[in-house]
């Protein structure tokens, strides 16, 4: 068993400077829930979002992008048909790419299904909770829907076998996230229980990761650095004020983060 190293702090702060210098352009194919939420966490970090989703489309888009999420959340027979062509693309043009399997599981068969094909075409990173990453390495997990039940303690070996197996990074995330490349694991902690009562907080993080690995070839401390500054503008944010307000008040801070935090 590796060691599990805390990520420490102050590395996040060179690959969140990044992404503000190279204002990645970041190709979305993401859930009808999250799309604006997704577009201005991107904006606020300072990443350029573009949710380009035509099947006609998404091959040349994925070309001239820095980088993709494919976030399977409101997925349909039609949008795995352009999934599949942008994940088959991005592994042809070596372009960086984040799957983000929401609500893999027993319950839902078909997006299963989809997700096993997308792994084959190699994604950079595969972010999601502990049920999903369970789930996707074809273990048992309690949920049934897109939000988690399970510990991420519970998935790390999960997450390390799908690291190794598909040569990625995992990043598991809830109550302490963990990253891993199947050898060295980094665990991020802190964060608040509120960013699990509003809908987006884990598939804008999976966008976060798509600009930041776009901006650094040491894609294990990049997706580190996402995981870090959600949960600490989930500390920062206010939440005096209720949930909508909540909301808001992470692309507020993530537009505002400085290096003191
Ligand atoms: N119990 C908790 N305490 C503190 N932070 C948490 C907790 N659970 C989740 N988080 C944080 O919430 C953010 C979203 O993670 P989560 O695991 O809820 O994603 P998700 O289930 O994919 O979300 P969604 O599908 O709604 O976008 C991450 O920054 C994570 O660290
Ligand atoms: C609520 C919801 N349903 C499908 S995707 C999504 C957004 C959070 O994952
Ligand atoms: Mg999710």
């Amino acid at each position: 068993m590796s060691a599990i190293k805390l990520f420490p702090s102050h590395d996040a702060i060179p690959f969140i400077e990044q992404v503000r210098l190279q204002r990645p352009l970041i190709h979305c194919i993401t859930n009808d829930v999250v799309q604006n939420f997704t577009a201005n966490v991107l904006l606020a970090i300072g990443a350029s979002p573009a949710m380009v989703v035509a099947e006609q489309e998404v091959e040349d888009f994925v070309a001239v992008a820095s980088s993709l999420l494919i976030n399977i959340g409101t997925i349909d027979s039609q949008s795995a048909k352009r999934m599949l062509l942008a994940a088959a693309k991005a592994k042809q043009t070596q372009t960086p790419w984040v799957l983000d399997p929401v609500a893999v599981g027993a319950a839902l068969k078909y997006r299963t299904e989809i997700a096993q094909q997308l792994l084959t075409f190699s994604p950079s990173v595969i972010r999601g909770n502990a049920s999903e990453i369970l789930a996707l390495s074809g273990q048992q997990s309690s949920s049934k829907g897109p939000d988690g039940l399970d510990s991420t303690d519970s998935a790390l070996n999960a997450a390390k076998l799908l690291a190794e197996k598909y040569r990625t990074i995992v990043a598991i995330t809830g109550e302490i996230d963990y990253v891993t490349d199947g050898k060295q694991i980094y665990s991020i902690v802190g964060g608040d229980i509120a960013l699990t009562r509003v809908t987006g907080t884990g598939c804008s993080l999976s966008a976060m990761v798509a600009a930041f690995i776009a901006t650094s070839k040491d894609r294990l401390a990049a997706t580190a650095s996402a995981c870090f500054m959600m949960k600490k503008v989930g500390e920062l944010a206010n939440k005096q004020s209720g949930l909508g307000t909540f909301a808001m008040a992470i692309i507020d801070q993530l537009s505002l983060f400085n290096q003191n935090h």
